[in-house]
């Protein structure tokens, strides 16, 4: 095809252009906004799942902040703060800290991070904690991953933990294996039913476990397309525009010797 612009048609292109570009700044500063807000992965599943191993693994491969709330209660506790005494006790009962507590520690490690992907491993721990993070933080998760295990096999793993805590013995498992059950599998089911869950099978080797997880993230990358990117495509674009626009109106200067019409 060999079509040229004739001169009688320059300002109407022109105009045209201007349109374009109006709409192309549109959708950057649309795109931009979106990436604004954090990327946020719920990491869940049963006690002795594999979650903290696994987000070691995903943390690594795919640059993510891994934040754990288990691990932000437990430097809490042994750091003498006024609360130290109430998180011991809870998580020794297997309970379930406050939500103001456990989502004070996690707001603060966000701003810390320096980060915006971000894996918040064992977090929300009921439907309580879940209402009470939307709010004060303000965005939902963008995916939820679940690590689906067989009790025996949590029991097994936790037993083997060997990190003296407090929570690692029998009496205190079988609770929180009742809490799971009953207040953190309704935080699932409720991301479910908004499409956010990816149900990983958390059988298998570390390793096998974690060729289940990468594809999942491997396929959110475009996502993680960063906004100084976008700007970067969107300079480029604009930038050939103007020069286009630059050479017509050049061309139609000399052509009709009329002003240039900017
Ligand atoms: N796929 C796996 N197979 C066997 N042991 C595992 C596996 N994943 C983790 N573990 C071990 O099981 C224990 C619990 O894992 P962890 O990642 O701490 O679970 P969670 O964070 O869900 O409580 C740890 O000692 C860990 O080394
Ligand atoms: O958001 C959270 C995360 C953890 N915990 C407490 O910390 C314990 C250990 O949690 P972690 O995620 O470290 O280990 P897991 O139970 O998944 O092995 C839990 O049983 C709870 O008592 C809590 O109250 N709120």
């Amino acid at each position: 095809m060999n079509y040229r612009i004739t001169r009688t048609e320059v300002p109407n292109v022109l105009r045209f252009m201007a349109f374009f570009k109006t709409v192309i700044a549109k959708l950057v500063t649309e795109a931009t906004s979106n990436r604004c807000n954090p990327f946020i992965t719920f990491v869940l599943g049963g006690p002795g799942s594999g979650k903290g191993t696994q987000c070691v693994k995903i943390a690594e491969t795919f640059r993510f902040a891994h934040l754990s709330a288990g691990d932000l209660l437990r430097e809490e506790m042994s750091s003498n703060s006024e609360n130290g005494t109430l998180i011991h006790d809870i998580i020794k009962e297997g309970k379930i800290v406050p939500s103001e507590i456990t989502i004070n520690l996690l707001r603060k490690a966000i701003h810390s991070s320096g980060n915006h992907k971000f894996l918040i491993d064992g977090f929300p721990r009921n439907e309580e904690n879940r209402i009470a993070f939307e709010r004060i933080v303000g965005v939902e998760p963008d995916i939820v991953l679940f690590f689906d295990c067989p009790e025996e096999e949590m029991v097994k793993r936790v037993l083997n933990r060997n990190q003296g805590r407090v929570d690692d013995n029998i009496d205190t498992m079988k609770k929180r294996l009742e809490v799971f059950k009953k207040l953190n599998l309704p935080v699932i089911d409720y991301y479910s039913a908004k499409g956010k869950v990816c149900k990983i099978n958390a059988v298998g080797t570390v390793n096998e476990v974690f060729e289940k997880v990468r594809p999942v993230l491997a396929a959110l990358r475009y996502w993680f397309l960063d906004t100084s990117m976008i700007s970067i495509i969107e300079t480029i674009f604009l930038v050939a525009i103007h020069c286009y626009q630059l050479m017509l109106q050049i061309n139609y200067f000399f052509s009709k010797r009329l002003p240039f019409p900017w």
